[in-house]
């Protein structure tokens, strides 16, 4: 890689096992999901999620009224199951998990090279930044409560879906103009996005980023499209 001034990276499938999210989060959201909302109906955090829910669904040509809690639950049950990246439902997943997190049922999982570069990097002045579709609640617990420890003060900064889809282009330069507010002269060029997904890499390629695919379990294409690699190691 060239001349990298900012590292920005996923999570899920990059820094971290993909069965660790959807076997461990997202099942413990799942089961949670009906009482947290119930019992914070009141909320204001809880309440603008349920109208987002509410929207998405119509938009997706099933009217649910906001004032149908059971009805938005299923819903947002029915997203869990999809593994969609609805905003609102990342904003309660990232509610629900706090209390997991701080009650030790679980501590994020980190492949080994994945903290162990980060580290590096940062130890080196290298800013280091996160893209998930997990919202940032999400992502400052994660890192907050991980196996190998607090990893969050390595970190500048997290962007979530409240930047865009992961997939589309728009979302890398809405992220560049915000690193630009703090990293005067930054230029896409200069950052290096990581992640598991090609159409992530796509979207960001196509901003101007650069690219590395993280190919942890599966064989590197001959010809692939960005920078493959198995582990933080090899970037
Ligand atoms: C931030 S922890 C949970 C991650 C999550 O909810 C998710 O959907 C994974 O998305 P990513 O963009 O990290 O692949
Ligand atoms: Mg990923």
């Amino acid at each position: 890689m060239q001349n990298v001034k900012l590292i920005l990276t996923d999570i899920e499938g990059t820094t971290s096992s993909i069965t660790f999210v959807k076997d461990v989060l997202f099942p413990y959201a799942a089961d949670h999901l009906p009482a947290f909302v119930k019992e914070h109906i009141n909320d204001e955090n809880v309440q603008a999620a349920l109208q987002q829910t509410a929207q998405l669904a119509a938009e997706d040509g099933d009217v649910i009224n906001a004032d149908e809690t059971d009805a938005l639950i299923a819903k947002l049950l029915q997203w869990i199951s999809e593994d969609r990246k609805a905003t609102p439902l990342k904003a309660l997943q990232g509610l629900i998990w706090k209390t997991g997190y701080e009650n030790g049922d679980y501590k994020a999982h980190m492949y080994p090279d994945a903290t162990e570069y980060l580290k590096k990097w940062h130890d080196s002045g290298l800013p280091l930044y996160v893209y998930s579709s997990g919202s940032v609640q999400a992502q400052e617990l994660f890192f907050g409560y991980s196996q190998d420890g607090n990893l969050l003060p390595l970190f500048k900064g997290h962007f979530d879906t409240l930047m865009g889809g992961k997939r589309e282009t728009q979302s890398y330069l809405n992220i560049l103009a915000e690193l630009q507010k703090t990293h005067t002269g930054l230029n896409a060029v200069d950052v290096l996005f990581l992640s598991d997904i090609k159409e992530e890499l796509d979207a960001a390629k196509e901003a101007g980023m650069q690219t590395v695919w993280l190919l942890r379990d599966s064989d590197i294409p001959a010809d692939a499209a960005h920078k493959a690699v198995k582990s933080f190691a090899e970037i």
